[in-house]
């Protein structure tokens, strides 16, 4: 077993099957570390290879012939995607060493000739690795930074150049890991002196005080604190999202979409085990993620329920705190999920409306004087800014609540909560907390 041939297994699998799921990966690599191999190697060729591919089919159609190209069976793409990563991005491996550990892959899953085509597109990269980019906006950030060109062009009207380059160049770096202390466990001090003894450096977050950031992810990842349950893997955002909701002791709280639960989670938290949590969610493997997340953490105050939302009732205004977190685009969490920025521009317009649906839904179960909070990990205004002032519109009992007053201005904009990625260092997220008049 080594790291190029699973890689490879899971990279086409993935590209040419359409199917990604990082618990495969984790099976992975965890088969590869029990043979010795590096685990952190084998991911960052499958999730950069991933990300990058569409750069990395752009700048090999520069070495070899048109037709032949364009002929070539996906099967082989891939043989080159990862040979040409390595070249470009993995500083540890000589280029000596890709090239030819690439053209033996090459000899032990198809023959000699396709060895040698290998060998001779690499080799002739490597003669001449100067890459010309179309000049044209939307097409050179397309293919320089690996983007759906009709997704950097919706960008490009949003945001303009420089802020659409810097966003697709934020999501191509390895994102670090960040971590939630588990206030009923721990304390922040508490946890980051642990890991100071074991030389493990966790940064305390400027945005959240029981939030931290690492570089050192496989190291923090593996430590008993986490099956123990001292901390929970959560990015920054969806933490601030959990905070503008602010639930309180012995509240009603209603989680509406709430798995696979990193949210739900912290609300127990912060709820310091009392009240209730009711989470709901259709998809039972999910669900499973956050029964585990509970014991893992021991909370002991989510109440979970597997159906569709909308079939989730008696539907009555019956709840201090609602949380709506909608399916969304996804925009925000290109970072993490390598293979999303492939899909998710198709289907805005339906999400859009399920979105709508579901906004108006929650709102029912908002006790007069209780809050309901809506957000997403999009950073697209149609299904953030448009949304709440739609349902505003048509909800004259509702306000909004600026969202500075519950966390820090800088991640706030308009009384939103809007998390900018390569401004803030985190996922992109948007929240709009409502109050429901008295
Ligand atoms: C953005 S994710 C929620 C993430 C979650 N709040 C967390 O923090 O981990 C949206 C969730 O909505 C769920 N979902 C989508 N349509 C649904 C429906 N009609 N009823 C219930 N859950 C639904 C999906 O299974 C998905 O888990």
């Amino acid at each position: 077993m080594n790291f190029r041939s699973e890689a490879y297994t899971t990279i086409l699998k993935v590209l040419k099957d359409k199917e990604y799921s990082d618990t495969l990966l984790h099976q992975r690599a965890k088969k590869l570390k029990n043979a010795g191999e590096d685990p952190a190697l084998f991911y960052n060729l499958v999730k950069g290879v991933i990300k990058l591919y569409l750069k990395l089919d752009y700048i090999l159609q520069q070495y070899v012939d048109k037709k032949k190209y364009t002929d070539t069976d996906i099967k082989i793409k891939v043989l080159l995607y990862m040979g040409l990563y390595q070249l470009l991005y993995l500083n540890s491996i000589p280029d000596y060493a890709a090239v030819n550990e690439t053209v033996e892959l090459a000899k032990t899953l198809f023959n000699p000739q396709v060895a040698d085509f290998v060998n001779a597109v690499l080799r002739n990269y490597l003669r001449n690795p100067e890459v010309s980019y179309p000049n044209e906006p939307a097409l050179r950030i397309a293919y320089e930074h690996s983007f759906p060109p009709e997704l950097i062009k919706q960008w490009l009207d949003l945001w303009g150049e420089e802020n659409t380059e810097y966003l697709a160049m934020f999501f191509n770096e390895n994102p670090e890991l960040h971590i939630r202390v588990n206030s009923t466990a721990t304390t922040p001090e508490k946890l980051k002196a642990y890991f100071a003894k074991r030389n493990i450096v966790i940064t305390p977050s400027q945005a959240s005080p029981m939030m931290f950031h690492t570089a050192q992810t496989a190291e923090v990842l593996e430590d008993v604190a986490f099956s123990e349950g001292y901390f929970s893997v959560q990015d920054t955002s969806a933490a601030l999202i959990v905070e503008l909701l602010d639930p309180q002791k012995e509240e009603s709280v209603l989680d509406l979409f709430a798995a696979p639960g990193g949210k739900c989670s912290y609300i127990a938290e912060r709820m310091d085990n009392t009240g209730e949590v009711i989470a709901v969610d259709k998809i039972p493997s999910k669900m499973k993620l956050l029964k585990q997340a509970a014991n893992r953490l021991q909370l002991t105050n989510i109440k979970m329920v597997v159906t569709d939302a909308f079939k989730y009732g008696p539907v009555a205004p019956a709840f201090h705190r609602v949380l709506v977190d909608v399916p969304c685009s996804g925009w925000g969490v290109f970072g993490r999920k390598s293979d999303l920025r492939w899909q998710a521009h198709q289907n805005i317009p339906e999400l859009i409306k399920l979105q709508e649906k579901a906004l108006d839904y929650a709102a029912n179960f908002v006790t007069p004087g209780g809050f309901l909070v809506y957000s997403t990990c999009t950073m697209n205004p149609k299904e953030n800014e448009d949304q709440i002032s739609a349902f505003l519109k048509k909800n004259r009992n509702f306000e909004l609540i600026p969202a500075d007053a519950f966390i820090p201005e800088r991640y706030t904009s308009a009384g939103y909560l809007k998390t900018i990625p390569f401004k803030h260092n985190m996922d992109g997220a948007f929240a709009a907390k409502l109050q429901r008049r008295k």
